[in-house]
């Protein structure tokens, strides 16, 4: 591959994949976690996400907000798995000239959330950088022995599940890029606090558990994250446009003109994507998940990956999801 034709995944991949070795702790790096066994009850699950201003949000973000989001993103890992979250590390690299004000800010926003979600700090770094703001946090959960679930697992006959709206973050990142969404003025509010601050579902934790085979966040976007699970099942996943649920704001949206496929394809979701048998699916409904599509076989000719329907018609999607270039 040529110098400039990487991303995330080709560097993960290639560079350090080799590094995990066989080590079943480190799921081959192809799950959003790794899975240690720790006593005879428990299973922790430990998930790293980092966040950089310009790239994840904005450099005049608010820092009790981009505390806030940096647990949510990495909490959303942790809770697809199924898992409890319980403590955290955390790495930060301040910009020369960051105040202590600010600094207050962000710890203010890392109390709301970590009384919110029962979580204590256990370490971490502190730093300084001549570049933009970066966060870096790791969460840790446990589960019971062999429990914690994994985005391998989904078979074909299995039903597609989501948590919540899609689409929300990603509105609210076009309303923050001032671009015209025609919703009214509490839509957008509720759009750029999505962005801001994702819905997450740790209630949600142990129902996933329970009834769901394959199960993973959406970071990247609702099409490419399907797409990185059926890739690792080495399945088709059929998603029905149709069934993707979406807020009033959304549906304003795109009458004002807004393309659907931006919706699932824009990422900064963070609900819960899962796979689940019949009895598994209708259990999770139940719980307020929505059936949006199937898992299906691959036919000879067929590669592994997620598409995209309507109406009984196949749409043709170029780019599936965020992926970082390297
Ligand atoms: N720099 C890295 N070193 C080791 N593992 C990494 C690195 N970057 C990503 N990974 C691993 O690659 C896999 C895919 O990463 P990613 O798509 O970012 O997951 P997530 O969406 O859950 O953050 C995960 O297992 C993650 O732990
Ligand atoms: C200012 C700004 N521009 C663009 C985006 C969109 N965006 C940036 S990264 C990303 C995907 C998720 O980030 P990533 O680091 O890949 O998270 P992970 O999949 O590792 O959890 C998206 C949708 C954003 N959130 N903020
Ligand atoms: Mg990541």
């Amino acid at each position: 591959m040529s110098e400039h034709q990487h991303d995330e995944f080709s560097i993960i991949d290639q560079l350090f994949k080799p590094l995990a070795g066989l080590a079943k702790e480190a799921r081959g790096l192809i799950d959003d976690v790794a899975v240690i066994a720790a006593d005879s009850h428990h299973d922790l699950v430990i998930s790293t996400d980092a966040m950089v201003a310009g790239i994840h949000f904005f450099e005049n973000d608010p820092l009790d907000l981009v505390a806030r989001k940096l647990m949510r993103v990495n909490l959303s890992d942790i809770i697809a798995k199924g898992a409890i979250p319980y403590g955290y590390t955390l790495v930060t690299a301040w910009p020369r000239g960051t105040t202590y004000s600010e600094k207050q800010d962000f710890v203010r926003g890392l109390k709301i959330e970590q009384d919110r979600f029962g979580l204590d700090l256990f370490g971490g770094d502190t730093v300084s950088t001549y570049g933009p703001l970066h966060v870096s946090m790791t969460i840790f959960g446990r589960v019971p022995p062999g429990r914690a679930l994994s985005r391998l697992g989904a078979r074909p006959g299995d039903k597609l599940l989501v948590s919540g709206y899609i689409g929300q973050g990603y509105l609210g990142l076009k309303a923050l890029q001032g671009e015209f969404l025609g919703v009214t003025h509490a839509d957008e509010n509720d759009i750029i606090s999505a962005y801001h601050l994702p819905e997450i579902r740790p209630d949600l934790a142990v129902c996933v558990r329970d009834h769901a085979r394959a199960s993973m966040d959406i970071s990247d976007g609702l099409l490419a994250d399907a797409d990185h699970m059926a890739r690792a099942n080495k399945i088709m996943i059929r998603i029905d446009l149709n069934k993707v649920p979406t807020s009033l704001a959304a549906r304003t949206a795109m009458g004002a003109g807004l393309s659907p496929v931006e919706l699932v394809t824009g990422g900064d979701d963070y609900q819960i994507l899962c796979a689940a048998d019949d009895a598994g699916a209708r259990a999770l409904v139940m719980s307020g998940f929505y059936e949006i599509g199937t898992c299906l076989g691959l036919s000879d000719d067929t590669p592994a990956g997620a598409e995209l329907w309507a109406d009984g018609r196949r749409i043709d999607v170029a780019t599936k999801g965020y992926s970082h270039p390297l």
